[in-house]
């Protein structure tokens, strides 16, 4: 080998173990990442990197697991400003009694601006790198995620009703479809299309959002299924099932993403699989709710593809998808009664591939695979509660929480270097954290 074909390129990353993702199931050792720009140039040992590249900084990561960023697929992030203000409650009480009167009394432009970014700081120290947001103000959301560098799936909100963003569903359709113009091509900000749930979008906005879908190629994603109750009174009052309502109406597709689902019959599972519709599972907001628990060993023997989600921060109450991972294999392994259902390897694909899946974008996200963006996570297991180590995938998902990421790349960029956030000034945010908290204890006690 001869110093000119020697690659020069911008960042390598020595990492101890690497688990790329594809192909499925493999853990590599003494691994490095060549970065060049925004993608990802190599994926070689360590010593072909010493002969082949050149690079500008090396990282190295002597304890660490490097893997692709994780993909929370769905979730409210301003709502982290109401995390614990309503515990302890079912889905329609913690809603209609909580939930809707603050959203109503408290949320405007600041507040989702402060509550997003309380967010994004939460999700990148946990080692989410792009994140799927279904809530008011969406344009807001879009800029400050793009601003921070985080990748987005922005879903505008679609209610009968009106709320604070609009007055119903004709404004809250032209909004979007503006919000879907603005950035359409943009690498980090995908916006979608968000139906709240059956139970609060009428046919004929469900029919104009299957329309905008159509044409834009625009996400949907919908709460669907999540409660028995949900299904029992649509069943009384329609005579169908939620899902059957929504397959009738052609809302299900390879661009439609089901949130929750824990409400399944067996052909409700043949429905979703033969339309290419995604599912995110939320097991803990479904546990805190008691809404139920998605059958996810019967939804993937089906071939439907699952990803993972926090869902808010008032009802998870954090925003920390290793643990959801962890929640995920957990409760699996009871609702199936089976030790071998949602394995480690699974549960790792569904925070990362699966969502690229979802989003469209696998060609691009979701592993670390030569070609495609640089979004990555290195996780330090060095500390004591993550030792010792057999197997890093075991680890990542039983015993990690999110809490020993160290450092995150989106785009090549870095978010996280040794824990600390690159991008966000954690000290001012948590000065307008704590004077939104003030405001809202002092209102809700009056
Ligand atoms: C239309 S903006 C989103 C809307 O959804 C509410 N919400 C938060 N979590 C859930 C959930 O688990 N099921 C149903 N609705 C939920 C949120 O408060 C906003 O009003
Ligand atoms: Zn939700």
């Amino acid at each position: 080998m001869t110093a000119d074909t020697i690659t020069a390129a911008d960042i390598r990353i020595n990492a101890r173990w690497l688990i790329p993702i594809e192909p499925y199931g493999v853990v590599l050792e003494h691994q490095a990442v060549i970065i060049q720009g925004t993608k990802i140039a190599a994926v070689i040992p360590v010593a072909q990197a010493d002969r082949e590249f050149r690079t500008r900084k090396t990282i190295n990561l002597p304890h660490h697991v490097v893997m692709p960023g994780l993909i929370n697929m769905h979730g409210h992030a301003a709502m982290s400003l109401f995390r614990g203000m309503a515990d302890d409650l079912p889905l329609m009480t913690w809603l209609n009694d909580h939930i809707w009167p603050a959203e109503g009394r408290f949320v405007s432009e600041q507040f989702i601006a402060d509550g997003t970014q309380l967010a994004m700081a939460e999700m990148l120290r946990t080692g989410t790198t792009t994140f799927s947001d279904m809530y008011f103000f969406p344009e807001i959301v879009a800029q400050m995620a793009h601003d921070t560098g985080m990748r987005a799936q922005v879903c505008f909100p679609l209610l009968d009703f009106p709320t604070v963003w609009g007055s119903g569903p004709d404004e809250y359709l032209s909004k979007g479809e503006a919000l879907i113009d603005e950035w359409r091509g943009d690498d980090y900000i995908m916006p979608a299309i968000g139906p709240h749930a059956p139970y609060t979008v009428s046919d004929g906005p469900l029919s104009k959002a299957i329309a905008l879908s159509e044409k834009t190629g625009a996400r949907i994603q919908i709460h669907l299924h999540e409660t028995a109750f949900e299904v029992a009174e649509a069943t009384e009052n329609e005579g169908k099932r939620p899902i059957e309502r929504l397959a009738e109406l052609g809302a299900l597709s390879d661009r439609t993403q089901c949130v929750h689902m824990t409400q399944l019959t067996d052909s409700d599972i043949a429905l979703v699989a033969g339309t290419g519709a995604h599912i995110v599972h939320c097991p803990e907001s479904n546990l805190k709710l008691a809404s139920g628990l998605c059958p996810t060993h019967k939804l993937m023997e089906s071939g439907v593809n699952l990803t993972i989600g926090t869902d808010g921060a008032a009802s998870n109450n954090d925003l920390d998808l290793f643990g959801e991972t962890r929640t995920a294999a957990m409760v699996a392994k009871v609702v199936a009664n089976d030790a071998a259902a949602l394995s480690a390897h699974q549960a790792l694909n569904m925070a990362t591939l699966n969502g690229a899946k979802a989003l469209g974008r696998e060609h691009e996200l979701g592993s670390l695979l030569a070609g495609k963006l640089a979004d990555i996570i290195a996780i330090d297991l060095s500390d004591p509660f993550i030792q010792p180590v057999y197997d890093p995938a075991s680890h990542l998902v039983y015993s990690n929480h999110g809490r020993a990421v160290s450092h995150s790349w989106i785009n090549g960029v870095p978010q996280v270097q040794d824990g600390k956030l690159t991008r966000i000034d954690v000290p001012d945010l948590m000065l307008r954290v704590a004077g939104w908290a003030e405001k809202i204890r002092k209102q809700q006690a009056d």
